[in-house]
């Protein structure tokens, strides 16, 4: 959809912002160009909308040559967020994201229609907030407006020059994981400028590292974390870049742990037979529908077998099972797996189908997240799946 061609871009002061740089973005694609200030990742924007133009080399979107495009009806097919969010200050939140479908010559009741919905679509309520005016918004509002007025037009590419760099770092996150769900509905063609590598991993379908004028590496987030190309970007990504790497690795049905399953209406005795016949010491515990209940421990249950007697009628393992909460669908990050198990304390969690089912898969322990973790970067560095790929870990203690 964007591609780049040996491009360079030399300042009139002989400034080489750009380096011979050639690259490409898939349609639908959200690539994020992260590096240090100074390094390029602006200009490498602004070429793309024709605000800059290169020294040498081409550009081409949807196949055809930018240069040969009048930059006026090239920027209609583009959406363009920046920092300063550049609303117009005398103008209603509702106008403002109504100006390019008016530019574009659609009657005022239908961009003004449009804009209520992209405003809807950014999570800004268009009857509070369509008529107010932007010193009356706070810095997350006005760049959600930002967000809107740049997708009014349905431009098929959307360029973003640290768009979420003003507001503090809680709100951030918010216009992050927003901005993920609306790029799920849209799939717009992105790329988005940062600086700062956990959002680039965060957002990115792919990243693209940045030297000085240069890419340094070009991939998937997890490939930049677990193989860095070059020293320079395992440095600029940080030396905690394992921990980044459990955010964007996903939980696998294959990463699970197969313990014992007993039901609710189990008895006693049918249940410990169970778990002595696998030495177990706990097992998880369905209901009928083969939901989540929680688990049961072999000491609770041979305890009760001993007391037996107490209660009319054979006790079952719901007179003994734990509730339990600790659990995630297959799919979510193993950032969140290891959170989950911190918050309910827990040596392990459950992991659910996720399909709406929510069956019981298995579950993940701290030594089982560990291997994840292994062997989805060893299956990247030989190009496999996770599930091919065998480590070595430690042993159980
Ligand atoms: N108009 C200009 N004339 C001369 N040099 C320029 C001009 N614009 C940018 N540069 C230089 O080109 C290089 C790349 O700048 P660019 O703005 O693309 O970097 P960046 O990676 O976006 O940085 P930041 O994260 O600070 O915005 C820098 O060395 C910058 O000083």
């Amino acid at each position: 959809m964007i591609r780049f061609e040996h491009v360079t871009k030399r300042y009139a002061d002989g400034t080489t912002a750009v380096d011979d740089l050639s690259f490409e973005v898939a349609e639908g694609e959200l690539v994020t160009l992260v590096g240090p200030s100074g390094c390029g990742k602006t200009t490498t924007m602004k070429m793309v909308n024709r605000l800059i133009e290169p020294t040498e080399g081409r550009i081409l979107l949807g196949g055809e040559d930018i240069s040969t495009v009048d930059p006026v009806e090239l920027r209609r097919r583009i959406g363009y967020v920046i920092q300063q969010v550049g609303l117009f200050p005398h103008k209603t939140v509702l106008d403002n994201t109504a100006t390019v479908p008016h530019l574009l010559g659609w009657q005022r009741k239908k961009a003004r229609a449009r804009a209520a919905e992209l405003l809807d679509l950014v999570g800004l309520d268009p009857s509070v907030y369509g008529d107010r005016y932007p010193d009356q918004l706070s810095g997350g509002q006005r760049q959600r407006v930002g967000v809107a007025r740049a997708l009014a037009a349905d431009p098929p590419v959307l360029l973003m020059d640290e768009p979420f760099g003003a507001v503090d770092p809680v709100v951030r996150e918010r216009l992050q994981n927003e901005f993920l769900r609306l790029q799920s509905q849209v799939r717009k063609t992105v790329l988005f400028v940062t600086h700062d590598i956990e959002e680039a991993v965060r957002l990115g379908d792919r990243i693209a590292v940045y030297g000085e004028g240069r890419i340094e590496q070009f991939d998937p987030p997890a490939a930049v974390l677990g193989s860095p190309a070059t020293p320079y970007v395992a440095d600029f990504v940080g030396a905690d870049r394992g921990l980044k790497r459990l955010s964007v690795t996903s939980i696998e049905a294959g990463d699970l742990e197969q313990p014992p399953v007993v039901h609710l209406d189990d008895t006693v005795g049918r249940a410990a037979a169970r778990l002595a016949a696998e030495g177990a010491r706990w097992a998880v515990v369905l209901d009928d529908a083969e939901h989540l209940h929680g688990w049961v421990s072999a000491d609770a249950l041979t305890g009760a077998g001993t007391a037996g007697g107490v209660r009319k009628g054979e006790a079952t393992v719901r007179d003994h099972a734990r509730h339990m909460d600790a659990w995630l669908p297959v799919g979510a990050s193993l950032k969140q797996a290891f959170s989950t198990m911190l918050q309910h304390d827990a040596g392990w969690i459950a992991v659910l189908d996720g399909a709406g089912a929510d069956h019981f898969l298995g579950v993940l322990t701290p030594a089982r997240l560990h291997e994840a973790l292994r062997r989805s970067t060893a299956a990247e560095a030989v190009g496999a799946a996770r599930a091919e790929v065998e480590v070595e870990t430690v042993a159980d203690v």
